[in-house]
C-alpha cells in the first residue's frame, strides 16, 4: 500500500509548484495547485504542461488515478487534503501568514510541508498554532527532475513526521535525505559555497564566465554527478586533500555578503532568464532556446545517471 496522501495540496505555483504538481500527481496522487491571481494560474497551467511534456520524454511512469486541478480559492484547495507542500516566495513574513490561513482551515494531523530554501523551520513555526506538524521539504530545481528531497525537522517537528514524510518521498521513487536543522540546509550550504568562491574568481577577473562555466562543468559537475564529495576523497586520496587544503583552503573567499557586482546588476534590472539578461546577454528567442538546451541536457544525464550504479 502507498504512503503518498490520496489528496495533496500545493501552495504557490511559481517556479516550482508545477513540477512538483505533477510529481505528486504521476504517482497517483489528486493535487490541487493554489495561487493568489488567475494569472498566476495560468501560467502554471502553461508551466504544468511543459513538465507534463518533459516527465514523458524521460518515461516517468504514471500511476492511474493521480491529477493536477487549478484555482485560487483556499477552501477548495484544502478541503480533504492529507499533505499541504508550501511553495510560496521565500520571505518568513509571507509563510508565517500562509501557515495561518492554512492551520485555520485544516484539522491538526494534515502535515505541512515547506519548500523553504534554507529559512530555520524552527523559526518558521514560532507563529503556529501546532508547530509539531511544520516539516522542511526542499525540493531541488527542477522538482520533477531532481529526484531527491531534503527532509528537515526543526526543533518543535514532531518526530513521526519524518518517518511519514521519508515514506511519502519514496512512494514517488525519489531519495529522501534526512538532516539536522542548519541555515540553508546541506544542497544550499553546499552549492552557495561554491558559488561564493565562484562570484569572487569572476569579480576579480581571474577567468571569464565562459571559462568558469566549462572549468565548473566538467572539473566538477561531471564527477561530482557520479561519484559524491566523499566517495571523491577516497577517489582522490586523503593525502591529497590535506596537501592542497593546507594551503588554498586559507586562500578561498570568506565574504558574508552578496558581491557588488551582483547588487549593481539587480539595480540594473538583470535579473538572469526572467528579465532577459543576467550574467550573460541574451537576444530575441535565446532565453527559451536556452531554457529547452538546459532541459533536454537535464533529461539525457537523468536517463544515464538512473542507469548506472550509486558509487
Ligand atoms: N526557484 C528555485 O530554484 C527554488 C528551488 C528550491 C526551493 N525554492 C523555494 O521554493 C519556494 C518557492 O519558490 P519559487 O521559485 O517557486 O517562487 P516563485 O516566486 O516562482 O513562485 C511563488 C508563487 O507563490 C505565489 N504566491 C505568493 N503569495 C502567495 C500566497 N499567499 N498564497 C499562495 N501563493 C502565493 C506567487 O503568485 C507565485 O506564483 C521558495 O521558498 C523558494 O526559496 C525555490
Ligand atoms: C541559485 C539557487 N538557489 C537556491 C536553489 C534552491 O533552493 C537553487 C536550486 O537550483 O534548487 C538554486 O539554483
Amino acid at each position: 500500500m502507498t504512503s503518498l496522501p490520496t489528496i495533496a495540496t500545493v501552495i504557490g505555483s511559481g517556479t516550482m509548484g508545477p513540477g512538483i504538481a505533477a510529481t505528486l500527481a504521476r504517482a497517483g496522487a489528486t493535487v490541487r495547485l493554489y495561487d493568489i491571481s488567475d494569472e498566476a494560474i495560468a501560467r502554471a497551467e502553461s508551466a504544468y504542461g511543459i513538465v507534463t511534456g518533459v516527465l514523458e520524454a524521460v518515461g516517468s511512469p504514471t500511476v492511474p488515478g493521480g491529477s493536477v486541478s487549478f484555482g485560487t480559492d483556499l477552501d477548495e484547495a484544502l478541503a480533504g487534503t492529507g499533505l499541504i507542500i508550501e511553495a510560496v516566495p521565500e520571505k518568513l513574513e509571507l509563510k508565517q501568514k500562509v501557515f495561518a490561513d492554512i492551520e485555520a482551515r485544516v484539522g491538526d494531523d494534515v502535515i505541512i510541508a515547506t519548500n523553504t530554501s534554507g529559512i530555520p523551520i524552527t523559526t518558521m513555526a514560532e507563529s503556529m498554532s501546532h508547530p509539531g506538524r511544520l516539516i522542511g521539504m526542499h525540493w531541488s530545481n527542477p522538482p520533477h527532475l531532481i529526484p531527491m528531497i531534503e527532509i528537515i525537522p526543526g526543533q518543535a517537528t514532531d518526530l513521526a513526521l519524518v518517518d511519514k514524510l521519508v515514506e511519502i518521498v519514496k512512494a514517488f521513487n525519489y531519495t529522501p535525505v534526512v538532516e539536522k536543522e542548519i541555515p540553508g540546509f546541506v544542497e544550499n550550504r553546499v552549492l552557495y559555497a561554491i558559488l561564493r568562491e565562484c562570484m569572487a574568481l569572476l569579480e576579480e577577473g581571474i577567468v571569464t564566465p565562459e571559462g568558469l562555466d566549462a572549468c565548473v562543468k566538467w572539473g566538477i559537475g561531471y564527477k561530482l554527478s557520479v561519484v559524491g564529495p566523499t566517495r571523491l576523497l577516497d577517489m582522490a586520496g586523503l593525502d591529497i586533500y590535506q596537501a592542497v587544503s593546507s594551503y588554498l583552503n586559507k586562500e578561498l573567499d570568506v565574504s558574508t555578503d552578496t558581491p557588488q557586482f551582483i547588487k549593481d546588476k539587480i539595480a540594473a534590472g538583470q535579473l538572469g532568464f526572467k528579465s532577459g539578461g543576467g550574467m550573460y546577454e541574451y537576444g530575441e528567442g535565446d532565453v527559451d532556446a536556452k531554457r529547452k538546451e538546459i532541459i533536454t541536457g537535464l533529461i539525457a544525464a537523468r536517463k544515464t545517471l538512473s542507469s548506472i550504479p550509486n558509487v
